[in-house]
């Protein structure tokens, strides 16, 4: 794992980019695994920057969402896909053809695990994930894996925890429209992508940092998976480093491997 730790959350979104550009198939878009959130937007930002400099062209690109509410119409705001037409298509410029976002429109357990089970075969028929980008959610989520997620899991049902549940609140415009259930990516899902790229900065997610990055491999934490990953970043700012203890290490290793002192 490596972990790169910038002065601000603008450093941050820059270092990722570097980390996505660099792992994907050259010049052109591959295919990303796509992720909601605040933490995400710089990077897309500087994305659509590097589209913009003609370093990169998603044109022809596939992206696969993580997750997805169920229960919301595909159209609403809040829906992931909206959210990615947003904040991801309509910014990079990745055509909503090359779109995936799992179907949270079922009306049946069945027919909602039957959608989820497609997805995990239309990322497979795409040939696999190039770089998935990941944030972290407080209690060390990753997608909607809310701690007790089998590492091994595919993408399927979920029920959302409370604590999920309140910090998304702020999306929409009474707590109980929160949606209670989703579809995400499983952890197993996340760790056969090529490579997996983590932001986060904050104070707010300093403790889940320290938890997926120096804490034990567990369930309970989701973003511990990182550790399990042959090629993950993960970008931080100072505030989302701050549990770190291994500080040091991580600057010395950003020298790279050259056999100098
Ligand atoms: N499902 C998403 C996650 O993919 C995201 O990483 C997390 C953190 O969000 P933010 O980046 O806004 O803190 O929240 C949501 O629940």
């Amino acid at each position: 794992m490596e972990v790169i730790v910038t002065p601000a959350p603008e450093s941050a979104a820059l270092a990722a980019t570097h980390a996505v550009l660099s792992g994907l198939p050259a010049g052109r878009g591959g295919v990303l695994g796509l992720a909601t959130g605040s933490s995400p937007l710089g990077l897309y930002a500087e994305l659509a920057a590097a589209v913009a400099a003609g370093r990169v062209d998603f044109s022809d690109a596939k992206g696969f969402a993580l997750d997805e509410y169920v229960g919301l119409p595909a159209e609403h705001p809040q829906s992931y896909r909206q959210v990615l037409i947003r904040e991801v298509c309509a910014v990079i410029g990745l055509p909503l053809a090359g779109l995936n976002v799992p179907d949270g429109t079922g009306a049946t357990q069945a027919e909602l695990e039957a959608g989820a089970a497609a997805y995990d075969a239309a990322i497979g028929a795409a040939g696999g994930v190039d770089v998935q980008i990941l944030g972290i959610g407080a209690n060390g989520h990753v997608g909607f894996n809310e701690p007790g997620s089998s590492l091994s899991s595919r993408t399927r049902l979920k029920r959302l925890t409370a604590r999920t549940r309140q910090d998304n609140a702020r999306f929409f415009d009474h707590d109980g429209d929160v949606p209670t259930h989703c579809i995400t990516q499983g952890l197993g899902t996340v760790l056969d992508a090529r490579r997996l790229v983590l932001i986060a900065t904050g104070a707010a997610k300093a403790a889940a940092i320290a938890a997926a990055v120096e804490g034990p491999l567990t369930a309970s934490c989701p973003g511990s998976i990182l550790q399990w990953h042959a090629d993950a970043v993960v970008v931080l700012d100072e505030a989302a480093a701050a549990g770190l203890a291994n500080r040091g290490y991580y600057e010395d290793a950003a020298r790279g491997l050259a056999l100098t002192p």
